[in-house]
């Protein structure tokens, strides 16, 4: 089980509380000024992945404190509990083990005893031969045609890594059409309908629990589209398929459990798409990309339990995220990719991080008085610039961001790369470097202004700069490097969320949202008013009997 340290006590705590004062007048540009060695300092590759994370507000008395803490924190035997199968999810008494999923190297990993990995590699093997049919159109629908069309019906980690991650293999994925479903508002699945033929299409049936209301309604929903459409209670068969650590209640709803690929409690819904919640990403970009995307994880796992903190990627991430967070009252992080394929990237992020540690109750069961979690937003680098760029350059909060980008696209047309990287480099750059009030003025003279009109306008064309930017380089987004990129934000939350001494792995809020719903439900049928909310709950509630 992990200790309870509550963090701001910890010594290191209190000598960054006072080192961040030391720095008051430091900048980002004057530590590069004053040291031709600062890039190679604090960059780290890993393969093919080079992660500057220089343009900080770090020094090395910076880096050394903020790495006391970890070890302070004790990080080293949380990353050993977490890889040995501890209950470190101790409010539902489970093993956090997505690394058992990607354990490429196939060593023993016990939990209660048992080794995980005969059940991980049985289900892979499964997952293997069925993909392989449906792709190779072995596998045949009710009317005797090859499956064209696949539809996974979930939500949160049972939609956003599959959607995620298709869609950054996309140059990898061969002729199935892959469709997701995932909200209760009925359109989503109204517009899927639209495209697909039930003779040749295959639901998977994605959830952990198999209890989501939305996920059960809009399984119905597809059953029902397809009896109503050519299909027959024995061709179900042929046409859904479930993922789950729920037999019971799958077998209930009427999927043969030869059809169903199982997961375990250990496996947490939002980091599960190395599980057979993957099988929709299987089925898209074929075994074989799967495993690469598992070894890349597997390669960065490695990395992180055995890496110096001095040059572990997750472990500098973390604390660097620490440093704005709780010393410089940062309260958002962005993550910007400069690649169009990995555009629900910061989306699929927003629940790894803010579902993780969005806690306020530490360790020990305690309201924390700092902040955790922060709020994790993002789009794709160019479009993200012409619309929310200006708040991070001129705005008046620090917004610590992530640039990420390929150094080879996979669509080579004309020079559209290099127009797309040029932007990266600059703007991280700009972010660091600003703009003073002397360059303003004396671009102001070069263009011919008069005295007057520079002196009423020259402010508003300052940069402070001194905006925090980590920049992630990769070669070309390969399933492995993927697989490695996701891999370290999932272990770069694991480790804020150890410092912060809050447990990461469960997901209380959520649960409350889904109680509230249900009570609300039966209040909607029927014409009569609803009296037993407070009155604006009420009165939406008969706004909308009145009008439907
Ligand atoms: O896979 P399921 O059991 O359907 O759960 C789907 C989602 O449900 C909730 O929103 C949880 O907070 C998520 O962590 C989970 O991914």
């Amino acid at each position: 089980m992990l200790k309870s340290i509550p963090f701001d006590q910890t010594h290191a705590f209190t000598l960054l509380t006072k080192h961040k004062a030391e720095l008051a007048e430091t900048s980002i540009k004057d530590l590069f000024k004053n040291d031709a060695e600062r890039f190679n300092k604090f960059s780290i590759n890993f393969e093919d992945i080079l992660v500057d994370y220089s343009k900080n507000l770090l020094t090395d008395k910076t880096k050394a404190a903020l790495i006391a803490l970890a070890n302070e924190c004790e990080l080293d035997d949380a990353i050993e509990r977490m890889f040995t199968g501890d209950t470190i999810n101790k409010t539902e008494n489970r093993s956090v083990l997505h690394v058992a999923l990607r354990n490429r190297s196939n060593s023993p990993i016990a939990v209660d005893g048992k080794d995980v990995m005969p059940e991980v590699n049985a289900v892979l093997e499964k997952m293997k031969g069925f993909s392989e049919k449906v792709i190779s159109g072995e596998w045949k629908g009710y009317s005797d045609k090859a499956i064209t069309d696949v539809v996974n019906i979930g939500i949160g980690g049972s939609d956003l890594g599959p959607v995620m991650v298709t869609e950054a293999l996309k140059p990898y994925k061969n002729q199935l059409n892959l469709h997701f479903v995932s909200n209760v508002d009925g359109t989503h699945i109204a517009e899927v309908f639209k495209k697909i033929n039930p003779e040749t299409t295959l639901f998977l049936i994605a959830s952990k629990t198999f209890t989501t209301q939305e996920t059960m309604a809009n399984a119905h929903s597809a059953r029902d589209w397809f009896l109503a459409n050519g299909g027959s209670a024995e061709s179900v068969a042929k046409h859904f398929v479930a993922v789950s650590t729920n037999e019971k209640l799958v077998t209930a709803f009427g999927i043969d459990a030869n059809n169903m690929f199982g997961f375990w409690d250990w496996v947490g819904g939002r980091y599960s798409l190395w599980s057979a919640i993957g099988l929709s990403i299987i089925l898209s970009i074929g075994f074989d990309n799967f495993i690469e995307l598992l070894e890349g994880a597997h390669a960065m796992d490695k990395h992180f339990r055995t890496a110096d903190f001095n040059e572990n990627i997750p472990v500098i991430l973390a604390l660097l995220g620490i440093w704005y967070n709780n010393f410089y009252g940062a309260e958002t992080q962005a993550i910007l990719p400069y690649d169009q394929y990995m555009h629900r990237f910061a989306a699929y992020f927003q629940q790894g991080d803010m579902e993780s540690n969005g806690k306020y109750v530490g360790r020990d069961g305690k309201a924390v008085d700092y902040q955790t979690g922060p709020v994790i937003w993002g789009e794709p680098g160019t479009n993200g610039q012409h619309a929310f760029y200006q708040l991070i350059h001129q705005g008046s909060k620090l917004i610590p961001a992530d640039f990420l980008a390929p150094a080879v696209s996979h669509n080579q047309i004309g020079n559209h790369h290099t127009l797309l990287l040029s932007n990266f480099f600059a703007q991280t750059e700009a972010l660091m470097n600003g703009k003073t009030l002397e360059e303003v003025e004396a671009e102001f003279v070069k263009a011919g202004k008069t005295q007057a009109e520079i002196d009423e306008l020259a402010s508003f064309k300052v940069f402070k700069g001194n905006r925090p930017t980590n920049s992630i380089l990769f070669k070309q987004l390969t399933p492995r490097t993927l697989g490695s990129l996701v891999a370290m934000y999932e272990h770069k939350i694991f480790v804020q969320g150890v410092i912060w001494n809050i447990f990461s792995f469960d997901q209380w809020g959520v649960e409350l949202g889904k109680q509230l719903a249900n009570q609300i439900l039966p209040e909607l049928s029927g014409n009569e008013d609803v009296t037993s909310h407070d009155s604006s709950t009420n009165g939406l509630i008969n706004a909308y009997k009145n009008w439907r």
